[in-house]
Order: C-alpha cells, then sequence, then structure tokens
C-alpha cells in the first residue's frame, strides 16, 4: 500500500489531506485527555481518586475527520470515557472550588501525575522550623551554597480543573473565558504544578504548614516538562494575569509599560508564542510584540520603555499609540507593548546599553539551550538589563542539565547580593522522568549501514511494498525530516522532490526550511505547513525545539540528532498534547555507531515510562551493552559539531586524501556507491587525457599558465 497514492486519491479540493485510515494517529485530532501521566493510586491512600484511574490510556477516541493541524476543540466522538483522577476532583459549585485540598490529598495527586516540586535555594526558609516538621530522612533538607536550605520536597495544590483558575487563584474573567474559549477542558501536568505557584503561591502552599514561609516569598520557577506538555500556556497565564491585577490598582502610567520579556531561541518559536499570548490576552488590552530586526527597545525620559518600530505596523497604527497620540510627530510608527517576545540576539542588541527597568517577568523558553554557550551571554545579558526589584523568573524545558540549574540558581543568587534584594525562593517542577522522551509515541532505531542505505530506507517508509508488514511501517504524512546540516537538508529535498506523485501535488508538498532563507520564506513555509499544504518538511535542527504543529505524524531523524536532548526535543515534535500514534524514526549508518547510545538509552526509558515489559522492548539489553558508551569529550564534540563525516555539509569527497578516506560515502545521492566511483574515473580519465594533450603541448612550445586555466575551464565544462 502506497500512502501517498492512497492520500492523493481521498485528497479534498481545499488542497488539505484528508483520509479514511489512520484512526489513532496525531493528525486524527485531538487527544481528550492531554496529561500524560495519570498512575492509580494505591487503595490505602486514596480517597476518590482511586476508582478507574489509569484507566484512561485505554480510552477509545474515533474521529470523524481526519484533519492534520485540528485545533483543540475538534469533533472527536469519546467511546467509554472514563474519567481521569483528576477529573474526578471536579467541583461542581464555586464554594466547593474554593475548597482547598489537604496535604495528604495534594501528595496523592502531585504522586498519581509523577509531579515532584522541590525547593532549590530560599533564605527565607527557617532552617529550624524545617527540621522539626520534616518527618523523614529522606526529606531532610541540605545546607546549600547558594541559599539556606537546598532540595526541600513542596507539595503545592495541584490544579485540578482550569475553572478553579478563576474561582481560587482568581485570574481576570476575561482571561478565563479566552482559555475556556480555545476548548481546553483538562490541564496538562505541568499546569496543574506550576499554575497554582505561580499564581498565588500563598494558597498554592497554604495547607502545607512547613512550607508557610516559602509562600510569603516571590518565586523563581524552573520547570521541566514533557515535549508537548502545554509549557507555553504554563508561562502565559500567570504573566498576562499579572499585567491584568497590576492594571487595576496602577495608574493610567502603568498602561504602557513592558512588563514581561519571554525569550525563545529561534524566529518560529517566537512567533509561535506572540500567537498563543495574542488567543490568551484577547479583550483584556494586553498587547504582545515579536521584536523584530528594525525594532529598538528604549526607555524614554519617563523611563517609559517601549519597543519602537521602524516600519509601519503592517495593521496599521497601533491601537495605545492611537488612544494615547503617541509619537504622532514621528516618521517611525512606535509599537508600546506590555509583553515582548524575542529570540535572545535580537532583544540584546536591540536594548543596546539600556536598561529593561519595568520589566517584572522574565520567561527563558527553551532555558537550557538559551544558558548553553552559543546563547548564554545574550541570554544573561538580557537577565542583568532586567533591573526592577520585582523580577520573577522561569525556565521552561523538556530538558535541563544540572550544570544549567546550577548556573540558573547562581544567577539568581548574585542579583540579590548585586541589587541587595530580599532574596526570593527557586522552585524546580519535574514532570516525569526528567530528561526523557514523551512515552506515548513509538521510537524506531533503523541500521542503514550506509548513506544511501538511508536514502533507500526513507523512500521506504514513503513507498512501502505491497507486503502487510511494510505497509503498516510506513510513515503518514505530514512528518519532518531532520539532517545534521543545511547542506544535506538542501541535497534531501532534491532528491526527494519528485517523490511525491503528480496527483497528490507533486513537489509542493515537500518543502525544506532552514536559517538560510530569508524571514518571509521561513514564515510561509511555516503557515503552508501548518495549513496541511506540505506533506513532507526537511529541516535542520532549527525547528526541532519547542515548534507545535499539531497534527504531525512523525519525525525523521535522517541523520541522528547531536545528543540525547537533541533527539527529546526532535521527536517531540508529534505526540504533542498527549496524542498517540506518532511514530520517531532514527537512521543511523556505521559512522553513528560510536554516539548512538545515548539515543538508545532514552527509547529504552521511554518504553519503560510507557509501561512496555522489558522483553517488549525495542532496546534490548544486550543491545544497549552492546554499545559502546562515549567519552566527555567525545559527547562534547559531538553536541557542537554533529558526527564528525557529515561537517562539512554533504561530506562529499573533494579529491585526494579525503576521498581515500572515503568522504564521499557521507554524500546524499541515489548513485550507488559504484556508479559514483565509475563516474569519477571517468572523470579522472578524461583529466589525464588532458593532462597528458597540455604536457605535450608545453614540449612544442606551449604556455604552461594558460594551460592549467584551460584545463579547470574545460574540467568544469565537462562536469555538468
Ligand atoms: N490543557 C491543555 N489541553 C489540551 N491541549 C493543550 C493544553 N495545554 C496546551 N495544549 C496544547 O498542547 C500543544 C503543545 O503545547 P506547547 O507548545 O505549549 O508545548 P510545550 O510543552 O511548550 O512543548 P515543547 O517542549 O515542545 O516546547 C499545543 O497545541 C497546545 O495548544
Amino acid at each position: 500500500m502506497d500512502i501517498l497514492k492512497l492520500l492523493s486519491r481521498s485528497r479534498k479540493k481545499d488542497n488539505k489531506v484528508s483520509s479514511g485510515t489512520g484512526n489513532n494517529l496525531p493528525s486524527a485530532g485531538t487527544s481528550e485527555n492531554p496529561q500524560l501521566f495519570h498512575d492509580p493510586i494505591p487503595a490505602s491512600r486514596g480517597q476518590k481518586r482511586k476508582r478507574n484511574a489509569g484507566e484512561t490510556e485505554k480510552n477509545e477516541t474515533t474521529s470523524e475527520v481526519l484533519d492534520f493541524f485540528a485545533p483543540p476543540a475538534t469533533k472527536v466522538k469519546i467511546k467509554n470515557t472514563i474519567e481521569p483522577a483528576s477529573a474526578l476532583q471536579l467541583p461542581k459549585n464555586t464554594q466547593d472550588v474554593a475548597t482547598l485540598l489537604e496535604d495528604e490529598e495534594c501528595r496523592q495527586i502531585l504522586r498519581s501525575h509523577r509531579l515532584k516540586a522541590t525547593l532549590l535555594t530560599s533564605s527565607k526558609l527557617p532552617e529550624k522550623k524545617i527540621k522539626k516538621s520534616n518527618k523523614s530522612k529522606k526529606d531532610k533538607p541540605k545546607k546549600s551554597k547558594l541559599g539556606n536550605v537546598r532540595n526541600k520536597e513542596l507539595h503545592p495544590q495541584p490544579l485540578t480543573a482550569f475553572n478553579t483558575l478563576r474561582t481560587t487563584y482568581g485570574i481576570s474573567k476575561r482571561l478565563g473565558e479566552n482559555l475556556a474559549a480555545q476548548g481546553y477542558k483538562l490541564p496538562t501536568e505541568v499546569q496543574m504544578g506550576s499554575l497554582p505557584l505561580l499564581l498565588q503561591s500563598e494558597t498554592a502552599l497554604s495547607k502545607s504548614p512547613e512550607e508557610l514561609s516559602v509562600s510569603s516569598s516571590k518565586i523563581d520557577l524552573l520547570a521541566v516538562a514533557p515535549t508537548g506538555s502545554g509549557k507555553t500556556l504554563a508561562f502565559l497565564i500567570p504573566v498576562i494575569n499579572s499585567i491584568i491585577q497590576r492594571r487595576r490598582t496602577s495608574t493610567e502610567k502603568g498602561l504602557h509599560e513592558l512588563e514581561a520579556v519571554v525569550v525563545a531561541p529561534t524566529k518560529e518559536l517566537a512567533a509561535q508564542i506572540v500567537n498563543e499570548a495574542k488567543k490568551l490576552s484577547l479583550g483584556t488590552g494586553v498587547k504582545v510584540v515579536e521584536m523584530r530586526k528594525c525594532m529598538r527597545v528604549l526607555a524614554t525620559n519617563t523611563e517609559e520603555i517601549h519597543a519602537e518600530d521602524c516600519e509601519e505596523e503592517s495593521g496599521g497604527e497601533d491601537e495605545q499609540s492611537r488612544l494615547t497620540g503617541a509619537n504622532k510627530a514621528s516618521e517611525q510608527s512606535s509599537v508600546k507593548t506590555n509583553i515582548l517576545v524575542a529570540t535572545p540576539g535580537l532583544l540584546l542588541s536591540a536594548i543596546s546599553k539600556g536598561k529593561l527597568a519595568t520589566v517584572r517577568t522574565l520567561v527563558l523558553d527553551e532555558a537550557d539551550v538559551l544558558l548553553d554557550e552559543l546563547f548564554r551571554d545574550q541570554t544573561c545579558g538580557i537577565w542583568e538589563s532586567c533591573i526592577n526589584p520585582d523580577l520573577r523568573v522561569t525556565l521552561w524545558s523538556a530538558t535541563m542539565g544540572s550544570n544549567i540549574e546550577t548556573l540558573a540558581a547562581s544567577i539568581i543568587e548574585s542579583r540579590w547580593n548585586k541589587l541587595g534584594l530580599e532574596p526570593s525562593s527557586l522552585v524546580r517542577l519535574i514532570v516525569g522522568l526528567k530528561d526523557s522522551a514523551i512515552p506515548n509515541i513509538t521510537h524506531r532505531l533503523v541500521y542503514a549501514a550506509t548513506e544511501p542505505g538511508k536514502l533507500l530506507a526513507l523512500r521506504q517508509l514513503l513507498h512501502p511494498t505491497s507486503s502487510s508488514e511494510e505497509a503498516s511501517q510506513s510513515l503518514r504524512p505530514p512528518f519532518l525530516v531532520f539532517t545534521q546540516t543545511i547542506p544535506r537538508a538542501k541535497a534531501l529535498f532534491s532528491e526527494l522532490l519528485y517523490d511525491i506523485p503528480a496527483e497528490a501535488g507533486g513537489s509542493t508538498r515537500i518543502a525544506v526550511l532552514h536559517s538560510e532563507l530569508s524571514d518571509p520564506a521561513r514564515a510561509l513555509i511555516m503557515t503552508r505547513f501548518r495549513n496541511g499544504e506540505i506533506w513532507i518538511l526537511i529541516t535542520t535542527d532549527i525547528l526541532s525545539r519547542g515548534v507545535d504543529f499539531r497534527g504531525i505524524n512523525g519525525v525523521v531523524n535522517y541523520d541522528v540528532p547531536n545528543s540525547g536532548a537533541a533527539y527529546i526535543h526532535r521527536v517531540g515534535r508529534t505526540g504533542r498534547a498527549g496524542r498517540s500514534g506518532g511514530v520517531a524514526v532514527t537512521f543511523y549508518t556505521k559512522d553513528d555507531i560510536p554516539y548512538i547510545k545515548s539515543i538508545a538509552q532514552i527509547i529504552a526509558a521511554s518504553e519503560k515510562q510507557a509501561g512496555k515489559p522489558a522483553s517488549e522492548s525495542s532496546m534490548q539489553k544486550w543491545l544497549l551493552d552492546s554499545l559502546p558508551t562515549p567519552s566527555k569529550e567525545v559527547k562534547k564534540k559531538l553536541k557542537k559539531y554533529g558526527v564528525e563525516a557529515r561537517r562539512g555539509g554533504l561530506g562529499e569527497a573533494k579529491e585526494g586524501v579525503e576521498a581515500k578516506k572515503g568522504k564521499g560515502r557521507m554524500q546524499i545521492s541515489s548513485k550507488s556507491g559504484y556508479e559514483r566511483k565509475l563516474e569519477n574515473n571517468r572523470k579522472g580519465a578524461i583529466k589525464g587525457s588532458q593532462r597528458r594533450a597540455q604536457l605535450a603541448e608545453g614540449d612544442s612550445g606551449g604556455d604552461g599558465e594558460d594551460g592549467v586555466t584551460a584545463e579547470e575551464g574545460e574540467f568544469e565544462g565537462l562536469d555538468d
């Protein structure tokens, strides 16, 4: 069964793809329950939630329409729906809602959803009190170099339903309505754990007496939660709400203040965050702007800060400028905003030497990459310029090395000291197993032996032959294909360009996206992929983090990722918001064997999290044991430059030594090594005969220098 032919047969007029097959695919619609974990609570512990807990994964969902990029609220019929553990807690009326859960109940829900909150640093917590209140040795807080206590487990109130955001945590009515309008029903784990803490830490910790002293101080949060688990919503709701609440109490001037900055590593992610924020802040008067190249962030005489655009906004005059009549004399249009979303380099250069004095929330999305070597100086520069004493920092990612955690904690502490501030509490929230891939997708690690083998294997995924086993191994579009470098992405694109049948849209169904493209070209490809017009998108790691294409059915790692973290983020583009059926295929060759152990271990851990018995795991123990463990040095090099043989781009052999080393093996080409060898031999023979002819000419008095030029010119001609 060739899925591309099948899809082309059932293609709708509107250019989107529709098929009667594949109910259990991410593109088949939404998952009714976006939560990844709802472990049963042992009978001895729970009272209400033990019933039916853990059975939710068996819920059967059927979809009427196969819509690749369905919005959250789609026509999904639920058969035999069993309420998830947390849903059973849904309050029936406002009074119930305002009732907080008892400490033991909080602990059970947190455990059931694999949520772990830990106080990392705080000089607020009185030591004596903690020691007294700790029951076991395990809970005993350790002394920290960074604060008075370290690693004390907290048990905040979990958010059991979105409606309690308004009744218990007092979020703005309009914000609550916007949330409901988007069709979100149940909070995801990261939302359950972080929203109460960020919205009202006093309330969130009020039922745990020993934790009261934490709640009285400001909380900075470091959240590590699986890919596609709704971290964007988790950081945007408190940001938007705090702006609305401050407006209620402050004077007119506060309206124009830049109050929050969200930093993300790529333009695509920044644009996506702006889009989400705009939907949430509809009708609230809160303004969100994406930083663009021509903008400057400046402090006016009155210390009011706004982003200034050098071009007219496409949507006409900015609403607030119109209202205030600001900058009418200026030829440049002024964009005043409350929330600015930016990539680190762009923002830092826009701030210049100024300070972000009014910014009270700094959000670092994909914080581990923002604080890693590549962006560290820029991110720290932005952090340093946020001098407001009330600044709250939240850091988010699906992966977070302990070095990043330590760095974040030390930056926070040095800020306290430098600005003479009262210390805040840094809380770490972990959902599930730290640094692991989502459990709701299928991982396949495929040995392709050589580079041409990978191309063959990819084509096999696209066009499986008739055998039913192979057909079941096929990959349904839309899917993403990741390569190590831009030249390799381009080369793979030209190889696959004509692989999609003309009747299915042909070459228009495949595209390549990388950082060498212009911003409008990148944006257009993103829109077409989101609209379901592009089915196969070849890209580099530029799209590996944060980007949310709701209904992606699969991810192909054509080239192995540079690190375990890169694998987690790449494969996390599928299986978003609890959707099941996504597939992640990773090809590896002989050259990759020294590097793939960490990926194999991540797959094994993900399958274990999904409850697969070890005997059924695709990563058998013998395989894990036989793979070599790369040294720290090798891992570091790999992370920075990728697999050596592919570093030069296409991995094409130039000549001489490189060719002898076999570098041409890494070329992306459908020609076999034998064919390429024959071609090279032919070229060599032509070159040799030209050289002999020149030598003969030289013997008969010809100009040697001219001869070389002529030789090169002719060679290029023949090469074509
Ligand atoms: N409570 C919810 N219920 C249903 N869908 C949700 C919920 N919260 C978020 N989503 C959806 O889940 C998808 C993934 O969300 P988001 O992009 O915020 O994930 P993320 O955790 O930031 O992922 P990544 O680590 O890849 O950046 C989005 O399409 C979003 O609309």
